[in-house]
């Protein structure tokens, strides 16, 4: 992912994690690390109320105070970005108003009051977050192969499958199919908004069967919660507190070799530097 992520090779954190642009100050790129160091830490934190059944209702560790708390801190941060780039869009500032990236595709959808679909800073907060995330899975889901054993027989679309087959389900190959996606090979996070809205706006949940990373049904992937929480903490915090430079411009190709896990065709050798408005390593 973060091949993809370089590719679009720019300093600014939101450019290249979010899609649009906007420059951390130096007090908001601490604050951005402290609360990813604070993510990290409580989602490793034993919880003995998770264990004890008669304790449940009881916060004993604290730990209800302390997410309200990572999340209040968190919501400031995106509130800066957003609200920064409604007060530019106000005096027309770095663009006519019409959405030019992905941030102003967005707030044109908020603001407009015929939209099918209403949405609200909160799901602008929660979709600035995870949208990069679903096409990066889209291309290159870490687990390309679901398998499943038939418990009877059945025919699907005309192959016969006898009781107890192995099936292989390619999920790779759906997120790359012209069938289910337009230009499937581009990298394009706004494809999550149909149209310029959340119509048809699929989850990674198992039940967009065009889409599914962390597999479907019974077996589905449990981590699924921890994974699109964690995963934008972890990426933001790569890209925020490091510049990094590749020597080798091959090393950007992003093909991908044989193999369960999908490894890269081609190593990827960084050289990270602390950059200089962020001098905190993660
Ligand atoms: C990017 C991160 C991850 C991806 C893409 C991923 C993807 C998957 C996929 C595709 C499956 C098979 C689902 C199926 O057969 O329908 C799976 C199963 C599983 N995953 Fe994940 N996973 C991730 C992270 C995690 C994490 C963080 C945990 C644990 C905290 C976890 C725990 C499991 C377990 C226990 C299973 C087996 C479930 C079962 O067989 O019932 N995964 N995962």
């Amino acid at each position: 992912m973060m091949d993809e992520l370089l590719k679009l090779s720019n300093n600014v954190i939101c450019q290249m994690m979010m899609g649009f642009s906007y420059s951390a100050t130096s007090s908001e790129a601490v604050e951005a690390k402290h609360v990813a160091r604070e993510v990290t830490k409580i989602f490793g934190e034993f919880n003995v109320s998770d264990f004890v059944w008669f304790l449940k209702r009881l916060d004993l560790q604290g730990f209800e105070k302390r997410y309200k708390d990572i999340h209040r801190r968190y919501d400031a941060l995106l509130e800066n970005v957003i609200s920064e780039r409604e007060e530019n869009r106000r005096k027309g500032q770095g663009n006519d108003g019409k959405g030019n990236d992905f941030l102003d595709l967005l707030l044109d959808v908020m603001e407009d009051e015929k939209a099918e679909i209403k949405i609200t800073r909160n799901h602008i907060k929660a979709l600035i977050l995870v949208t990069i995330i679903k096409e990066a899975f889209r291309l290159h889901p870490p687990i390309p192969m679901i398998i499943r054993k038939s418990n009877e027989s059945v025919t699907v679309k005309g192959y016969d499958i006898p009781v107890g087959s192995m099936l292989f389900v390619n999920v790779w190959s759906i997120g790359r199919n012209p069938k289910y996606w337009e230009s499937p090979l581009d990298f394009n996070p706004n494809r999550f908004l149909e149209g310029g809205t959340l119509k048809g706006s699929l989850d990674v949940k198992g039940q967009n069967f065009k889409l599914l990373p962390f597999g479907t049904g019974r077996r589905s992937c449990p981590g699924i919660g921890m994974v699109m929480r964690q995963l934008p903490v972890v990426v933001a915090s790569l890209i925020q507190c490091f510049d990094w430079n590749v020597n080798d411009k091959e090393a950007l190709n992003v093909d991908e070799g044989a193999g369960l896990t999908v490894p890269r065709a081609t190593n990827l050798v960084f050289r990270p530097l602390v950059r200089k408005n962020a001098p905190f390593i993660v």
